[in-house]
């Protein structure tokens, strides 16, 4: 691993979030800290409810905590304007949900180039980029297909590539095999496990205890708090046990 493999990336600490008021007051999130080093791979796991997609949302900057801080490469997000927030955003994280949230009407590589549009890239650039991570799916011969002619893997593997578009330091990933079949599953699995050989640093939030054994540490969480942690390093790591016991 390089030496940028070992500096912290992200750091928050004593993130606390609520949701409703009075008798429906739910609190999601209870004092959660967390350090993140560059390149490293963490699965946050944990029963329905817990707080795992509040954690992915504060960790993203897509809602603010209502206590505590996220430091990302040094900058304080909880207390970033609007619009610093969303250009930070765009910039620097890639997100990837368990619905697809591709536009529809565009092809698979006018969706992977829209960020680096937005971000205000020549649209040669983008689109070569774009062609590129379209390969790197293994989606080369899909480029110009629209959703809807993409089954669920392929459309999951099209958002990873436009979640990488702008080399975010930060992928942060939500049930992102939550609609997908067992193959599909593996295909997205392969995936993050060649982004996270190639440098990247991901957390990954999901239900499935195998998934999160793919991961360098596991985070498991109850009642909006930090319960236990393993960490799967080297030859503990599960990745190749994990993605056959899936096949079963
Ligand atoms: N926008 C919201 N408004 C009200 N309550 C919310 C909102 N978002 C989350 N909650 C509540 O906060 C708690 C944590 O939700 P969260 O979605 O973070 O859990 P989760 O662990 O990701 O759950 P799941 O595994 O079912 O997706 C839950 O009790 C949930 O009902």
């Amino acid at each position: 691993m390089s030496d940028a493999g070992n500096a912290v990336l992200l750091n928050a600490r004593g993130l606390g979030k609520h949701y409703g008021s009075g008798n429906g007051r739910v609190r999601a999130l209870d004092g959660f800290d967390l350090d993140l080093t560059a390149g490293e791979t963490v699965a946050v796991t944990g029963s329905s409810g817990c707080g795992k997609s509040t954690l992915l949302h504060l960790l993203g900057g897509l809602e603010r905590p209502d206590e505590g801080t996220v430091t990302i490469a040094g900058e304080r997000i909880d207390t970033m304007s609007e619009r610093a927030l969303s250009r930070f955003r765009r910039d620097a994280i890639g997100f990837v949900f368990q619905v697809f949230h591709l536009m529809d009407e565009l092809t698979a590589v006018e969706n992977v180039e829209l960020p680096a549009l937005l971000a205000g890239r020549s649209a040669r650039t983008a689109r070569k980029r774009a062609l590129g991570l379209l390969e790197q799916v293994g989606l080369a011969d899909r480029a110009s297909h629209v959703p809807s002619a993409l089954s669920g893997g392929q459309r999951q593997r099209v958002a990873v590539a436009r979640a990488l578009m702008n080399e975010p330091l930060l992928v942060l990933a939500d049930e992102p095999t939550g609609n997908l079949d067992s193959e599909a599953t593996l295909d997205v699995l392969r995936l993050f496990d060649n982004l996270h050989s190639a440098g990247h640093t991901l957390v990954i939030v999901t239900h499935d205890a195998r998934i999160a054994a793919t991961a360098d540490r596991m985070i498991t969480m109850r009642d909006g708090t930090f319960l236990d942690e393993t960490r799967l390093s080297g030859g503990s790591r599960g990745t190749l046990g994990a993605l056959i016991s899936l096949e079963d």
